[in-house]
């Protein structure tokens, strides 16, 4: 997710009425800082402080003029006020390091606070959440919308805040200073203020276009290089650098359109401004002329009105910066207001026998509610007993199990573990019981110690080394240079699919849940490391309830009993021998299907 950058025109998504509810959303985060009020106010005295200082500075500038022409207000020689001035930068100086640095440490911990409760709160939200939201988008929830909101507080508030104290204090002290002057000066300020901000909105509409045209051409890189095999093996290399030179040449043909307007509006906003301040200067000089002010206090009152001018001029930004924000702490605060799985009781310890039954279990998917996946399903599994669940694709295996593993919450029926609703246990305890071996082993960037011990953190190294050698991955292991320190994943030595099954193995052993499930790999592995993945699954079974979804004749053969699942219900049950014996049953039909 690319960072937005400061003054960048706000997309339309972001835009944000900055009301006095969407200001509580802003607020809503807030939250995070209390426990760092002491510090953040402590910031914001010095950030007032610092800005009411530094507005001395130009009074003081001018002041040193009008001691060198003999109209000294305050000082009466030049090395005074050259002093007084330095003292003025120190003490502001002070003031803008605690400014800084407190606001810093408050921001720093605060934005970790949010960034820990969004990750716990993401990573405890059932599946249902997973299904609906893409990975992409809840990173950007955790990188971009956390960073724009520290910005927003380490940087945005602040500088809103000072922006405000110069634009007011500033006001105040040049009607002081030359009444007249100031008020000639705010004639001439609507017109220019006005004219940059009915121009500026039509060129930030311009450039918006531009963005836009690029982001097109940026999903054309994106798509091809993310499919380059696609591309390849279709052999539209050429087809695909015409587009995208299509895409690039609109950009430019957009960004020149705009660049028109830009360049106008530039010379335009010269010529304005400095002639804003040709009309101040001759009126100024002209004040000079008749001693209604002092050369000091003409020079004092430009410098304000830089400072002012200044200050105007960034207010925009700040005011796209606080939208952004505000966008950004509404996106954060929906997912933490989101109901997730987390208990308030405390895990138990939990051991089941492993008996598993579905009464009457009728169940759709919460994201397509109309397709009923599983109708009326009933049976029962003892405790110990090998089950296999044989069907079409899409029939309802996966579905079963993610059911058993309370993925999803059921509409009709129970589900019963040990003859209590699975729904009645702490969460945690209750998930303790199973074990997984996937079909896609996914294993996680770290070592393959680590990689096994994830079965049950806090593993010791016997205990892995001995899950890993009842799951015949020992000597895989011992064999490379590194041995359990290996690193796996992404980086690092890439494991064959047989090493990566028997990894998972190793972790469910260790798990040692009394309710097993497999998903078998559909891709066959050569017959050697079939044996070896076969025989560390034969020790895993050993004297826990198994479920399997099949897709072996070998492993199907050996299990107690078959379910052959069609269109959510179960069609036929039986062991092996008793449903081939079945004329024109489904399961020998899929058999006969398998030998052809
Ligand atoms: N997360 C989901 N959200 C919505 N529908 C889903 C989801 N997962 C599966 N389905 C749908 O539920 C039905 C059953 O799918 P399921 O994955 O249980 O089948 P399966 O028998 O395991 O198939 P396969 O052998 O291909 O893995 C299918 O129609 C599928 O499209």
């Amino acid at each position: 997710m690319a960072k937005r950058k400061s003054g960048e025109p706000l997309r339309e998504e972001e835009k944000r009425r900055i009301t006095k509810t969407s200001l509580r959303q802003l607020a809503g985060i807030f939250r995070f800082m209390l426990p760092y009020k002491g510090l953040f106010i402590t910031g914001l005295v010095s950030l007032v402080l610092s800005s009411v200082t530094l507005m001395a500075f130009p009074r003081l500038s001018g002041e040193l003029l009008d001691i060198a022409s003999g109209k000294p207000k305050y000082f009466t020689s030049i090395n005074e006020a050259a002093l007084a001035l330095l003292a003025i930068l120190f003490v502001q100086g002070i003031f803008s390091f605690i400014r800084v640095y407190t606001f810093s440490i408050v921001t720093e911990r605060g934005m970790a606070d949010v960034r820990k409760s969004i990750y716990k709160k993401i990573i405890w939200m059932p599946m249902t959440f997973f299904d609906n939201k893409r990975v992409g988008e809840l990173m950007s929830r955790m990188v971009s919308d956390t960073e724009t909101l520290q910005g927003a507080f380490s940087f945005t508030l602040a500088e809103l805040l000072r922006q405000i104290i110069t634009l007011v204090t500033g006001t105040i002290i040049i009607f002081y200073l030359a009444p007249t002057l100031t008020g000639f000066m705010l004639l001439t300020f609507p017109v220019i203020v006005l004219s940059a901000l009915i121009f500026g909105k039509f060129i930030r509409k311009l450039s918006r276009k531009t963005q836009d045209k690029l982001a097109e051409a940026n999903i054309i890189v994106e798509e091809s290089f993310q499919s380059a095999s696609v591309v390849k093996s279709f052999t539209n290399e050429i087809f695909e650098v015409n587009r995208y030179s299509k895409a690039i040449n609109e950009v430019v043909g957009t960004a020149l359109h705009g660049a028109r307007y830009r360049s106008l509006f530039v010379s335009f906003i010269i010529f304005v401004v400095f002639g804003g301040i040709v009309a101040v200067g001759w009126y100024g000089a002209k004040l000079v002329q008749v001693n209604q002010i002092t050369t000091g206090e003409l020079f004092s009152f430009v410098l304000y009105t830089s400072f002012i001018g200044f200050s105007i001029a960034g207010l925009g930004d700040i005011y796209s910066q606080l939208q952004r924000s505000i966008g950004a702490s509404e996106r954060i605060l929906d997912i933490l207001n989101e109901h997730d799985e987390a208990e308030n009781t405390e895990s138990s310890p939990l051991k089941l026998q492993g008996k598993i039954s579905f009464e009457n279990v009728s169940f759709a998917y919460p994201t397509r509610s109309e397709l009923t996946v599983l109708k009326q399903l009933n049976f029962s599994i003892a405790p110990g007993e090998k089950v296999a669940l044989v069907g079409q694709s899409g029939s309802g295996k996966s579905t079963i199990i993610n059911l058993l593993m309370r993925f999803y919450p059921i509409q009709q029926g129970d589900i019963k573990a040990d003859d209590q609703n699975i729904y009645n246990f702490n969460l945690t305890s209750y998930r303790n019981n199973i074990g997984i071996v996937p079909q896609e082993v996914i294993l996680f960037g770290g070592t393959i110690f680590e990689n096994i011990a994830y079965g049950k953190p806090g593993a010791s190294a016997d205990e892995v080394r001995k899950a890993a050698q009842q799951a015949n991955a020992l000597e895989f292991i011992e064999r490379f240079p590194e041995k359990f320190d290996t690193v796996v994943g992404e980086r690092g030595v890439k494991l064959s699919g047989g090493q990566r099954q028997r990894i998972a193995i190793a972790r469910a052993i260790l798990k040692n849940p009394s309710i097993l499930i497999l998903d078998e790999a559909t891709s066959s592995l050569d017959a050697q490391s079939e044996v070896l993945v076969q025989q560390a699954l034969e020790t895993l079974m050993e004297g826990r309830t198994t479920i399997i979804i099949a897709h072996r004749l070998s492993t199907i053969k050996k299990v107690d009993r078959i379910f052959v699942i069609k269109e959510g219900m179960l069609a036929e049950t039986g062991s092996h021998a008793e449903l081939t014996q079945l004329d024109n049953g489904i399961y020998s039909n899929l058999l006969k299907l398998q030998l052809q």
